[in-house]
């Protein structure tokens, strides 16, 4: 499998080149040269195997020869293992219709740690004998991506983390996670703005052939093909047990930066039947706007209680624009400047109306999100965070014939005053985490400027070799 650039020009990767890279050097981003298929009889033969089974038989098409089957295999049971949950992503029913798929079980408590445990060790694999020097991992969280991500490489030889979380703007949970890990080669920095503008830099510093050229640079957001790769698994494995592919399953995604849903439509795109792929969005609403109307125009990002989804401008649409603009690098790249020069953009038909036969979106408020959390308790006894609840909320609205599965993309102990506020419940925090709150936090606060953060992580970071 050969990986190409969005925007055309970057060379063409394999599996290992691409998740190094992380970002393609023309500022694109990796996505395999095409779609994989699985046959019916095969998506069927997935029924009854593990998770990790189930990986193997999803990723390996995407691997090429990267690894053997056998070391894949390896990888996905040592990274599954972590999981606290014999069945890795569990499905409960709420109803007749709707199914959670929870994806929090991992050490971190969010989905994150699904494609991040996996992350971790391939960066291990793939830098063994490997002699260009240190790996330089630059990424921007608002929360979660950043403690699954340092769960996933810290203490790992050859490798340095800085992770850049908007000041102030991430759940005291979320920061603990990152902040109380002190293993060398983690570097936690609160910047002054939010998570677009944390973003934005860390892509910059991708973009900076000096900076660049002096550091071998690696990224664990989603803008790292891998991460979405490991995503698209649990699409099949939730499928499968509700009846796929003899009926159609349909998907309600929190979304942020439109890295899960995209991994939604890869599968659907590898051929499992997927009914609709609901794109859920609180208040910053970009994606609702561009699918619903067309217009992906960014606005100033709006705090609110699911703030891992406050965001504005989503890394991932890029990918679907390509996908659905006929792979054309070329125009792509002309739009996307346009978008980064005026921060607004038109989708062209083909992407507008091509998106609109599988995605579907929604923008819930915080009395819609509060109304979710409550209606799960009610129905199910169930208590899930206020990132789950917008997709719940928007499950609930859309008129889809077809089983209704929502993302439940975090333990609702991550986010504990907005719970109790919509719930009156105090959800626990699991064993797993340990002592977060008697530990010592480390981290520095810069401003959000180029100059601060490339100079602090150039003070840090091992040049290339
Ligand atoms: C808990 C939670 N839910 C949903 C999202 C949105 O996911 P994505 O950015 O892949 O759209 C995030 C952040 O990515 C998150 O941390
Ligand atoms: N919500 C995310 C934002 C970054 O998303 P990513 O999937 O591109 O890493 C977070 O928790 O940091």
């Amino acid at each position: 499998m050969r990986y190409i650039s969005t925007r055309g020009v970057a060379p063409t990767l394999d599996f290992r080149g691409a998740t190094l890279a992380g970002l393609a050097s023309d500022g694109g981003l990796y996505v395999p040269e095409q779609w994989p298929t699985l046959s019916r009889d095969e998506i069927a033969s997935l029924a009854g195997l593990s998770y990790p089974e189930t990986a193997v038989a999803v990723m390996r098409p995407f691997v090429g020869d990267s690894l053997t089957r056998e070391e894949l295999r390896a990888l996905c049971e040592q990274a599954y293992g972590r999981f606290a949950h014999a069945a890795v992503t569990p499905l409960k029913q709420l109803d007749h219709d709707h199914w959670l798929l929870e994806l929090f079980h991992g050490p971190t408590l969010a989905f994150k740690d699904v494609a991040l445990q996996l992350l971790g060790l391939l960066f291990e694999r793939f830098l063994t004998g490997d002699t260009e020097g240190p790996l330089t991992i630059v990424g921007a969280t608002s929360g979660d991506t950043g403690s699954a991500a340092i769960d996933a490489v810290a203490g790992r030889a050859g490798i340095d983390i800085f992770m850049l979380h908007p000041a102030g703007r991430v759940s005291d949970v979320q920061r603990r996670q990152m902040t109380t890990v002190l293993a060398p080669n983690v570097h936690n920095i609160a910047i002054r703005g939010d998570f677009d503008t944390a973003q934005a830099l860390v892509k910059a510093m991708f973009n900076d052939p000096g900076f660049s050229g002096r550091f071998r640079l690696s990224a664990v957001n989603s803008i790292n093909w891998a991460r979405l790769m490991a995503q698209v698994v649990y699409y099949f494995y939730s499928a499968v047990r509700l009846g796929a592919p003899e009926r159609a399953i349909a998907f309600s995604v929190p979304t942020g930066n439109f890295g899960d849903v995209f991994a939604g439509y890869v599968a659907a795109k590898m051929g499992l039947p997927v009914a609709k792929l609901i794109v859920a969005t609180n208040v910053n609403d970009i994606l609702h706007r561009a699918l619903s109307a067309g217009d992906y125009s960014s606005a100033t990002v709006v705090p609110t209680a699911t703030p891992s989804m406050d965001i504005q401008v989503s890394s991932n649409f890029e990918r679907l624009l390509f996908d659905l603009g006929g792979r054309d690098g070329v125009a792509l790249a002309t739009q996307m400047q346009g978008f980064e020069a005026s921060k607004a953009m038109r989708l062209t038909n083909l992407q507008h109306e091509g998106a609109a036969s599988l995605l579907t979106s929604a923008s819930i408020d915080a009395d819609g999100m509060a109304l979710a959390m409550r209606w799960a308790q009610e129905q199910a006894n169930e208590v899930i965070d206020p990132h789950t609840a917008i997709a719940l909320a928007a499950a609930r609205e859309a008129a889809v014939d077809a089983p209704m599965v929502t993302l439940a993309t975090a333990h609702p102990a991550k986010f504990p005053e907005a719970v109790e506020r919509a719930t009156g419940m105090s959800p626990a925090l699991p064993g797993r985490v340990g002592d977060l709150f008697e530990r010592q936090e480390v981290f520095d606060t810069l401003d959000a400027t180029f100059g601060a953060v490339s100079d602090y992580i150039a003070e840090r970071a091992t040049p290339r070799g």
